[in-house]
């Protein structure tokens, strides 16, 4: 980055001018709420309202733009590109920003000072490469066009600080260096380490994280990309680029993680993007309100193999089957059951037929709704027949009196007070219950190996007590759907899926059904799946299997942004026969440390040696993370007795909403998602982490959290997928 570049004095008064006349519209717009203000008192008092409507509307936009516009005074924009379309003379200068700043009224370009980072030409920014860029408008128009000059800047508080200039017409560099050294600003970003929560990137965006942005709305659109690649930045940013460009509802919109910690963690990035307003869940959330109750879980602890092979057949997509054969044959079992039904001294004959037909018909109607379609009917005839009756008797009829209309009234109301009571109403958890005693209907996943006594001497006494687990959620909420139907629910015009790995086919099946357009963007990491049996084996069988019908776009991003090379060359390793292809982009020049611990208080002693070593390295986050919680929970209360001065520590549970920086103690499974200036993990022994796929995903998650320094410690024999690395 440089000031003495022989345009910095121009920029200098270009910026100056900008904050002017930013604060000149600032006047204008006040001014022009004044006259809004008048205006809207003279239309009421002429009794117009829709006048009064469209000032008050104008009013309110006139006030949002000058909170923009004092907000951006500070630093008004941080890029510029100057363009011409092919087959013009002019080149165009476009400022790019946070906000869009204009003047009040947009006669040309230049009327627009700065243009928001989501507007369609400001792709040119992030993505020219090599001279030429192209940006649509609408996805309808597309402008191609030369660029002469991309230029970055640092502003604060309303000075240039520094500004520096792409090499756009490209030396011939490789796609790995380019990414290091042809951006002093990103190095710089990267370089300042992990902060309480996950930040913005507008004035970094990468071009093939632009790419992903800015893909449409009503698709699925996939990303799999290797840890600290930015997958979930890049998917909150396209949150934020959809709801700017195509005008969403933001309580329409919704972001799906793995835990409460990871919702806190991204919760301070998504006001800086506008998205604050976007609903923020977990699964569990989701399946609480689909199902309109709150579960209780079994605490019950199972054998990794037990959980595995349980939640492998629960989330599988073939569950459907053997909910749908269930509901099947309870219907069947109720038709058989179906008489004609003779009323009123056999003047009124519901047929068994007529009944039937109410039950079957329409393919997609939930269970309940069939009954109650039938009881509606039969309620129906019977009301009918009696109000003609009444008729009749009003006219004198012969033969009717009102003794007899009497007597068939009471006839009716203990005919109906006792018909329905015996129905096989579904009741949901009753429902799920009768499911796993319905052997017949296992027949789907029997085929596929599933073992129906397994699953059933597992889950039927838990039901009994009235518990569940996790892995029951997704075939509980698909079992609402076919017994209520989906009225109930709220769906969404966009969905954003982050660790989207870690989740079964049958709960994306489950999501589905919550969007209102097949609109998703599902992020993930395949080599970070660390849930045994659960979770999803490729992302191809997810667009086959879940997503087949609807469009969609796949993508890989393998430049790792988190994390520095030495730490990426590690974590690459311990991912069997180099499947992990995540490419560094800047490097530190210190090695990790893998230290054996003679014992556990020598371990204990070390880990506080490293966090004040990490300390005085700059750090302002450190992660401890361990594999089980309960080592957590252990370090945690052995760090705090011996380390009283340690004021910073925090540890995260399974139960912790809040993340609070600092120092974090945190088992793997939690520290998902999460990042840190520095790591230690505790302990890499090989008892801890054979060499077994599952294990060296998470341990790759664990080495993964770290940006600049990791120290590995072990206690007896060191985990065999780092052996060789000491
Ligand atoms: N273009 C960029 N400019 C600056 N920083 C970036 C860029 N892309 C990503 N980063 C940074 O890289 C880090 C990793 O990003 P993020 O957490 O979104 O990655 P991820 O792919 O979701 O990681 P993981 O799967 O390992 O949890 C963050 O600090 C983020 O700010």
């Amino acid at each position: 980055m440089e000031n003495n570049h022989p345009e910095f004095p121009l920029e200098k008064q270009h910026l100056e001018n900008t904050i002017q006349e930013m604060k000149q519209i600032i006047i204008d717009l006040d001014a022009d709420i004044d006259v809004r203000l008048h205006k809207i008192g003279k239309a009421r008092t002429n009794k117009d309202e829709v006048s009064a409507y469209v000032h008050s509307l104008m009013k309110s936009d006139h006030a949002a733009k000058i909170y923009d516009i004092e907000h951006a005074l500070a630093s008004p924009y941080f890029g510029r590109v100057d363009f011409r379309e092919d087959g013009t003379e002019q080149f165009e200068q476009f400022y790019i920003g946070r906000t869009k700043i204009s003047r009040l009224d947009i006669q040309k370009a230049s009327d627009i000072l700065v243009f928001d980072w989501r507007d369609p030409v400001s792709a040119i920014f992030y993505e020219c490469q090599d001279g030429r860029a192209t940006y649509e408008v609408l996805g309808r128009y597309s402008y191609t066009g030369e660029v002469r000059l991309k230029r970055q800047y640092k502003i604060e508080d309303g000075q240039l600080i520094a500004m520096s200039d792409d090499d756009i017409l490209g030396k011939l560099i490789n796609r790995q260096q380019e990414s290091l050294i042809a951006d002093p600003f990103l190095k710089e970003r990267l370089l300042q380490g992990a902060s309480d929560r996950l930040k913005d990137i507008v004035t970094s965006i990468r071009s093939e994280q632009n790419l992903i942005i800015r893909e449409p709305l009503n698709q699925v659109t996939v990303i799999q990309g290797v840890a600290g690649s930015g997958k979930s930045t890049i998917g909150l940013h396209r949150l934020s680029y959809l709801l700017y460009n195509d005008k969403l509802n933001p309580s329409r919109l919704a972001v799906v993680a793995p835990n409460r910690i990871f919702l806190d963690y991204i919760s301070e990035l998504l006001p800086d993007l506008d998205v604050q307003d976007a609903k923020q869940l977990t699964f569990e959330d989701i399946a609480i309100a689909i199902l309109q109750m709150t579960p209780r879980f079994s605490q019950q602890q199972l054998a990794s193999e037990q959980t595995a092979a349980l939640a492998r057949w629960k989330g599988s997509p073939q569950f459907v089957e053997v909910l749908q054969e269930f509901l099947d044959r309870q219907i069947q079992k109720f038709c058989l059951k179906l008489t004609d039904l003779t009323l009123f001294d056999n003047q009124l004959i519901i047929t068994k037929e007529q009944q039937l037909e109410k039950v079957v018909e329409g393919a997609q109607v939930p269970y309940n709704e069939r009954l109650t379609t039938l009881e509606k009917h039969i309620r129906f005839r019977i009301r009918n027949f009696l109000e003609v009756l009444r008729v009749r008797l009003n006219r004198g009829e012969h033969g009717i009196s009102d003794e007899l209309l009497q007597r068939f009234h009471q006839e009716a109301e203990s005919f109906l007070n006792k018909h329905f009571a015996k129905w096989p109403n579904l009741k949901l958890l009753t429902g799920y219950a009768a499911v796993y005693a319905d052997k017949p209907a296992w027949k789907s996943l029997k085929r596929l190996g599933a073992d129906y006594e397994e699953l059933a001497a597992h889950t039927l006494p838990l039901l009994q007590q009235g518990k569940i687990e996790r892995e029951d959620l997704a075939p509980l909420c698909y079992l609402k759907y076919l017994i209520d139907g989906t009225d109930h629910m709220e769906k969404y015009d966009h969905i954003v899926i982050d660790e989207g790995q870690d989740l079964s086919l049958l709960e994306y099946m489950v999501l589905r059904r919550l969007s209102r357009n097949m609109s998703f963007t599902i992020m993930g990491d395949m080599f970070q799946g660390i849930h045994a049996g659960r979770g999803l084996e490729s992302w191809q069988a997810l667009l086959k299997e879940v997503f087949g019908e609807a469009r969609s776009h796949y993508y890989e991003v393998n430049y790792s942004y988190r994390s520095a090379k030495e730490i990426v060359d590690l974590f690459n390793k311990v991912m069997p026969d180099g499947r992990s292809k995540a490419i560094p982009v800047y490097e530190i020049g210190r090695q990790p440390q893998i230290v054996r611990a003679a014992s556990t208080v020598d371990g204990i002693r070390r880990l506080a040696a490293a966090i004040t070593e990490f300390k005085e390295l700059g750090c302002q986050s450190i992660g401890i993370i361990s594999r089980q919680e309960s080592d957590s929970e252990e370090i945690y209360t052995a760090l705090k007795l011996s380390n009283p001065e340690l004021s910073d520590l925090h540890l995260i549970t399974n139960t912790a909403a809040i993340y609070h920086g600092g120092v974090t103690i945190a088992p793997v499974l939690l520290a998902k998602g999460l990042e840190f200036d520095g790591v230690l993990i505790w302990n890499a022994s090989d008892k801890e982490f054979s060499s077994n796929y599952l294990d060296a995903k998470l341990l790759y998650v664990a080495l993964s959290r770290a940006m600049y320094y990791l120290k590995i410690f072990y206690q007896g024999r060191l985990t065999p997928l780092l052996r060789g690395e000491r």
